[in-house]
């Protein structure tokens, strides 16, 4: 089963947790302390080798700007008023967003169908409209189902569990377990949208710092959390009677059965279901050997499958530049920083020590930056998070454990400062199709840049490219006249 360094530093941060001190949340978690940017001694080193690469200043200057210049326009036509467009992709019947129904004929109670609308949302996507009606027959049906990132699939689990909870019945009846922190607060924040008429539906957090007093008997129906938690709240501290759930859902489903300790961990909570539960698995992708695992533990499923070739977006634009250092990749994202800050952009970093290297870096150079990663304290993390959706920082640097699910409107670029590898230093398919679906959200026009800096990082992304047979094509910030191409 293919466990990554990603599905590590995952584990270690729902460990990271235990130093959490008095954080006592029944409600969704209040952002507070501050954004933690590296300003250690020992990039002071690192600082030292970047001089050593720079060029003259003035060639810099008449580079950046230039390059600066073309890349604005690159990305602000990506930027498309994203109304109309997504009004065009939701009549293509080749778009993941197409639907032949509207919300009214999905048959959701009044109160769901206000609550969809109040989120501004004019017609189902098409994973919406397929996965509902099988989510809300009786008898409920299992389900397992792929659908391209930012496509809508967490309001089609969303709406599955508000439709099937017994609002007089005042105990938990849903769970939902997402492999992040981050990803379980933003859930949760999509759950009480959604379900704002429906207000005698009450939702909780079983997330690491979320303390209860023992012998606390929850009543609110749904509860949402990571899964280490989540199975404590059922098994040791009994929070939760498992016997009266009624839907399970795991979100990036691949991930929480195929990274070790969350799939002991989803399995045992499965185990204490009734066999009657309604089991619902969602992800962007499924690894075959996974797809076959899901199969295995699901009853008699529906199954949702993308073919390879639909699982890459093509609204979302793919390049590579060309580095020989990390130094250079450094110097390269300088270079283009005002660009990718006409919005937002996220950048991804193989492990938190080079997250905490580049944060500190960039924000030497004065460039505004936000650091998420591992092991970060839960209130720090769910101060970044909120900073960056409410764009109050431009870039976050980031590892894996933001690859997944993160729904930030404004990420027009998502940056591979390094490429996603497994722990054999093969390529990351699936972690590399999840980073880059950060952007593209829901139809808009996405742009994915990956810095090479070897040989080896080049055959990397060579097989990535092979494995989506998705064109990822040279972007030379040196060569103007090219980015005037793409631009044009
Ligand atoms: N029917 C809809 N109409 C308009 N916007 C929608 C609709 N459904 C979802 N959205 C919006 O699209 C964005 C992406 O949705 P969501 O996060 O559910 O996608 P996802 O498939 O779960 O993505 P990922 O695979 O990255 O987890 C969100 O901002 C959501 O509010």
């Amino acid at each position: 089963m293919a466990t990554d360094s990603w599905a590590q530093a995952v584990d270690q941060q729902e460990a990271a947790a235990d130093s959490i001190g008095g954080l006592t949340l029944k409600e969704k978690p209040e952002a507070n302390g501050t954004a933690a940017i590296a300003t250690d001694s020992s990039s002071a080193a690192a600082k030292s080798e970047v001089q050593g690469e720079k060029k003259p200043a003035d060639e810099d200057d008449k580079d950046d700007k230039a390059a600066q210049s073309l890349l604005n326009k690159l990305i602000r036509s990506n930027l498309v008023s994203n109304t109309n467009q997504v009004e065009v992709l939701q009549k293509d019947p080749n778009s993941p967003l197409y639907s032949v129904k509207s919300f009214e004929e999905l048959r959701l109670k009044p109160q769901l169908l206000n609550g969809v609308y109040g989120m501004g949302f004019n017609r189902p996507s098409k994973i919406q409209e397929t996965a509902l009606p099988m989510m809300l027959a009786e008898p409920p049906q299992n389900l397992i189902a792929q659908s391209q990132s930012g496509t809508g699939k967490t309001a089609a689990f969303v709406l599955a569990m508000l439709s099937h909870v017994e609002p007089n019945n005042k105990y938990p009846q849903c769970l939902c377990v997402s492999p992040t922190y981050e990803l379980a607060l933003q859930t949760g924040k999509v759950i009480e949208q959604m379900g704002k008429q429906y207000e005698e539906v009450k939702l909780v957090y079983a997330i690491r710092g979320n303390k209860l007093p023992r012998g606390t008997k929850l009543h609110e129906q749904i509860v949402i959390g990571t899964p280490g938690t989540m199975l404590d709240w059922c098994s040791k501290f009994k929070f939760i009677d498992p016997k009266k759930i009624k839907v399970f859902v795991l979100d990036e489903a691949d991930v929480m059965i195929a990274t070790q300790g969350h799939q002991d961990q989803s399995i045992r909570i499965q185990r204490m279901l009734p066999e009657n539960c309604q089991m619902l698995l969602f992800s962007a992708t499924f690894e075959e050997t996974v797809w076959n695992f899901a199969q295995r533990i699901v009853p008699e499923p529906n199954i949702i499958k993308l073919k390879r070739e639909e699982e890459t977006l093509d609204t979302i634009k793919q390049y590579y530049v060309l580095c020989n250092s990390r130094e250079e990749k450094f110097q390269a994202l300088c270079n283009i920083y005002g660009a990718i800050t006409i919005a937002q952009a996220m950048v991804f970093c193989h492990t938190r020590k080079t997250a905490g290297w580049l944060a500190g870096e960039l924000s030497r150079e004065g460039h505004q930056v936000a650091l998420l990663s591992g092991e970060m304290q839960v209130e720090q993390r769910a101060a970044v998070i909120d900073r960056f959706r409410n764009g109050k920082e431009k870039v976050l640097v980031t590892t894996n454990v933001c690859a997944r699910g993160i729904d930030v409107e404004q990420v027009s670029v998502v940056i591979n400062f390094d490429l996603p590898v497994d722990r054999d230093g093969n390529p990351d398919n699936e972690t590399y199709l999840h980073r880059i679906g950060r952007t593209g959200r829901f139809g808009k026009r996405g742009l994915a840049i990956n810095m090479v800096d070897s040989k080896s990082s080049m055959n990397i992304l060579n097989r990535i490219q092979d494995h989506f047979s998705k064109n990822i094509e040279k972007l030379d910030t040196d060569d103007l006249d090219e980015i005037e191409k793409i631009a044009s």
